[in-house]
């Protein structure tokens, strides 16, 4: 049996009570935390709180040959993750290498990112269209750095739409957690480069620290937001379309948004 649990959102107390009792029960625990991490804790004080030694996974071990899942024939394995299991992963990938190999599967909610931000922004989940990630940009083979162009291009689609966009930031191995900052830096610079004007007439809001005592929630014009600080990661951005006037109060009054914000709402 492979039992997928999610975590939530900030430390390992996190976790639900259904989660916790299943990683007590489980013959070995996984965890992968390159698609999501816990900044409030580490892998010792999960392990002290678990009861159980956690072996830590590579995005290698998990997304090519994952040579711990056979042990999922004839043992009770515990896969854990960041937020909840299957929001924005490719974790359905291996569930399905999993029952491909007849072995059973379970899924063991957590938090999630994708929900937090509706609760801390009030923003509403269903006025938000498809979701952007923003990656590092990279050096191209004559050494020009490239900056994708795709996050931008949703940005502009659920804009049109009068949609909210959530847009995740990379995490990478090197370069560290993006901060809504850099993320902003980028999306203007694609802007710029194309002469459009979506971005810089736009209030943007960014959080920090989802599930931490003291999460941080700021709205004002990109331009503006792009020099805020918003202190540790994780961050995550939403760049909001057309606000119904409870959004807009709620931009104002729970995230410290510009008054101006009233004046626009449908
Ligand atoms: C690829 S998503 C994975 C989402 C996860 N499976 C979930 O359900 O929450 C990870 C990204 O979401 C954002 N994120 C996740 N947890 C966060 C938190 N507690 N506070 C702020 N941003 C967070 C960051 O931008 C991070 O790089």
């Amino acid at each position: 049996m492979l039992t997928f649990i999610g975590l939530g959102l900030f430390d390992e107390y996190d976790v639900s009570l259904k989660g916790l009792e299943a990683i007590r029960e489980a013959d070995l625990v996984y965890a992968e935390f390159y698609t999501s991490h816990l900044m409030g804790t580490t892998p010792e004080k999960m392990e002290k709180l678990y009861g159980k030694q956690v072996h830590l996974l590579s995005r290698e071990d998990v997304e090519q040959q994952p040579e711990w899942l056979d042990n999922a024939k004839d043992k009770n394995i515990a896969f854990l993750t960041g937020g909840d299991t299957m929001v924005s992963t490719t974790h359905v990938d291996l569930r399905l290498r999993a029952k491909n190999l007849g072995i059973e599967t379970r899924l063991i909610h957590g938090a999630s990112i994708t929900s937090a931000v509706s609760g801390l922004t009030g923003l509403q989940n269903y006025r938000f269209g498809k979701s952007a990630s923003i990656p590092y940009p990279y050096e191209s083979r004559r050494g020009t750095k490239v900056v994708s162009e795709t996050p931008y291009d949703t940005i502009k689609q659920n804009s049109e739409l009068g949609l909210h966009t959530l847009v995740f930031l990379d995490i990478d191995n090197e370069k560290g957690y993006m901060s809504v900052n850099l993320a902003l830096e980028l999306l203007l610079e694609v802007e710029r480069k194309r002469g459009e004007e979506v971005m810089n007439r736009a209030v943007a809001v960014g959080i920090a620290r989802a599930g931490s005592e003291k999460p941080l929630v700021k709205a004002d014009y990109a331009e503006n937001l792009k020099n805020f600080d918003f202190g540790k990661p994780l961050h995550i951005l939403v760049v909001p379309g057309k606000l119904h006037f409870l959004e807009a109060e709620a931009l104002v009054k729970l995230a410290a948004g510009p008054e101006e914000i009233m004046e626009n709402i449908e």
